[in-house]
């Protein structure tokens, strides 16, 4: 860092700005910085402040792959990235992005990997070895033979980054590659990153909103405010202690270490004595002959906020789409209100309750944002002037209004999520599934979305989470339920959950900070 005037920047960005081709703003503007080899860098900045449009421009995909404008330039290792022949830069420049499914183009684990060695033309022979290195540099040795459709979430994130690792690229940008991570799986993904940055003396980019993890081992800080700008640029350390209001202005979320105030749990609003909404009982699920959901029962009641935690692929969406009815189980029964799921209209279920999936995109419909949120309602006959007013509360709430006529697909990732919770409120659900609600949204909206999550609670809504995020379990939920091995390992309060230290290792989970901490935990003064 202090020496950086005297080092060649690896990247250099001058006056480099990218225009959307259906924007007149720049999306990012006039942005002039310099990015070093063997160097770990943290990008933060506010959802839809640029940063993955900012990856892509880096990696050299745009602005060809979307057709945008730039003005500037960006150098790479003194070179205009455009002057790079095609496909050369993204070898040397390896992205995991966001959404892993976006990067896969085979339908095995296996094939995906040959590919990526294909391309850069390894002989077939290094192959196999080479594969199977980086997989179990992911801890996804058992998967080679695997589809990548059947996988987990999680267990994608890990092909994802193994497919970039087998390119030895110079530079590695992480888009936000941990979220869909177990909290184990997510301290091994970023101890193995900063092995191989200091093997090969990489440069690395990591875009993180929930910095904890980072802090320790990044080397630098940038934070991007609305329009691109570098605002802030130092040591980690020295941002979160000495730039705090800057950091509150641009919705930056403190790790917990920074945090002034301990972190005290919401009080419960659970009503165990009133009837479930839903229950479930003795549910099996298995995928051809594996066994994933093993018999497991268990209530939901009204106003209550439940998460369900456990491993990658311990099952926790399937159960999800078991109770949402997207799969039918092989065994047992579960009822909504007393009445057997598979017994209610189609029409009726999707009012009563909501589902947020881990990847929004896959429930979007339509082609702009506006009739994205009208659907539902439309669909229930809501008459005209209750919709309008209905969808312009839902676009200022979700913070949408300014991109009510672009095409859903066009967002940035946090604008995608909360647009698919836009889409779960056209009525006030019974019970709304929510597959990692903090993921991809900066300090303030993932604040508001809470907000929300706890005023449906106010109002009755049962809340069921998936979530790898024990700082959101502790904070905000009242009941947790741990999936293992195929059944349920805990159901209860998650302050007795962290007791459960043989438990915690066994679900490859990790107490939160000021539990592991409690000493240190008020550290800023
Ligand atoms: N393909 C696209 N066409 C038009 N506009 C886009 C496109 N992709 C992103 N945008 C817009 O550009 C802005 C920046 O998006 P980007 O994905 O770079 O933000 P981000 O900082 O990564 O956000 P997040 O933290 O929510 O992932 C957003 O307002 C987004 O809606
Ligand atoms: N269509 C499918 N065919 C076969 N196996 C599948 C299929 N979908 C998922 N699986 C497997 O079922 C298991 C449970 O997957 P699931 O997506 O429910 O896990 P999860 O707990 O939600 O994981 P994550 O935390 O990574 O999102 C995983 O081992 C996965 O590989």
């Amino acid at each position: 860092m202090s020496n950086q005037a005297h080092r060649n920047p690896l990247f250099q960005l001058n006056d480099f700005s990218f225009f959307y081709q259906d924007q007149a703003e720049a999306v990012i503007n006039q942005l002039t910085v310099s990015l070093y080899a063997d160097e770990v860098t943290l990008l933060m900045g506010a959802s839809g402040a640029g940063k993955s449009t900012l990856a892509l421009c880096l990696n050299g995909l745009y602005p060809e792959a979307v057709e945008g404008t730039t003005k500037g330039e960006i150098l790479f290792q003194g070179r205009a990235t455009q002057d790079y022949a095609k496909g050369k830069l993204n070898q040397k420049v390896g992205i995991v992005f966001q959404d892993p499914e976006s990067q896969f183009c085979m339908i095995r684990v296996e094939d995906e990997l040959a590919f990526v060695l294909e391309n850069m033309a390894i002989p077939r022979e290094e192959m196999y070895m080479r594969i199977l290195t980086a997989l179990k540099q992911v801890g996804m040795q058992d998967f080679l033979y695997h589809k990548i459709h059947d996988l987990s979430g999680g267990q994608k994130q890990k092909i994802a980054l193994a497919s970039v690792l087998l390119m030895e690229p110079d530079y590695l940008i992480l888009d936000e590659p941990t979220a869909n991570l177990d909290p184990v799986s997510r301290l091994e993904f970023i101890e193995t990153i900063m092995r191989l940055q200091k093997e090969l003396q990489q440069g690395v980019l990591v875009i993180e909103h929930q910095a904890e993890d980072w802090v320790d081992y990044a080397d630098r800080m940038l934070v991007l405010n609305h329009a691109s700008q570098v605002v802030i640029d130092d040591q980690p350390a020295t941002v979160f202690s000495a730039y705090r209001e800057e950091l509150h202005a641009h919705h930056i979320a403190f790790p917990p270490a920074y945090r002034k105030e301990l972190e005290q749990a919401l009080p419960a609003i659970h009503e165990y004595d009133s009837a479930p909404i839903m229950e479930v009982d003795q549910l099996a699920f298995q995928y051809k002959k594996q066994s994933i959901l093993n018999y497991v029962s268990f209530s939901i009641y009204p106003g209550e906020l439940m998460a369900i935690l456990g491993e990658n692929g311990a099952g926790k969406s399937t159960l999800l789409q078991l109770l949402t009815r997207l799969k039918q189980p092989q065994d047992g029964q579960i009822t909504l209100h007393q009445k057997n799921l598979n017994a209610w209209s189609e029409h009726e279920l999707r009012k009563r309750t909501g589902f947020v999936f881990q990847q929004p995109e896959h429930q979007f419909i339509r082609d702009a944002v506006y009739q994205e949120i009208t659907f539902g309602m439309q669909l229930n006959g809501m008459p005209a002037k209750q919709l309008e007013s209905r969808a312009s509360a839902l676009l200022k709430l979700l913070h949408l209004e300014k991109h009510q006529a672009r095409n859903p697909f066009m967002l940035s990732g946090g604008q995608k999520r909360r647009l698919s919770v836009a889409t779960m409120l056209d009525e006030t659900p019974d019970l709304l599934f929510f597959d990692e609600p903090t993921y991809g949204q900066d300090h303030q909206t993932t604040k508001e979305l809470l907000d929300i999550i706890h005023n449906l609670r106010e109002q009755g809504t049962a809340v069921m989470i998936v979530t790898h995020d024990m700082e959101l379990v502790a904070k905000h939920c009242q009941r947790a339920v741990v999936l293992n091995e195929g059944g349920i390992a805990f159901d209860g309060a998650p302050d007795y959950l962290w007791e459960q230290t043989p438990l915690l290792n066994k679900a490859r989970l990790r107490s939160p900070y000021h539990k592991r901490f409690s000493s240190k935990a008020a550290i800023v003064p």
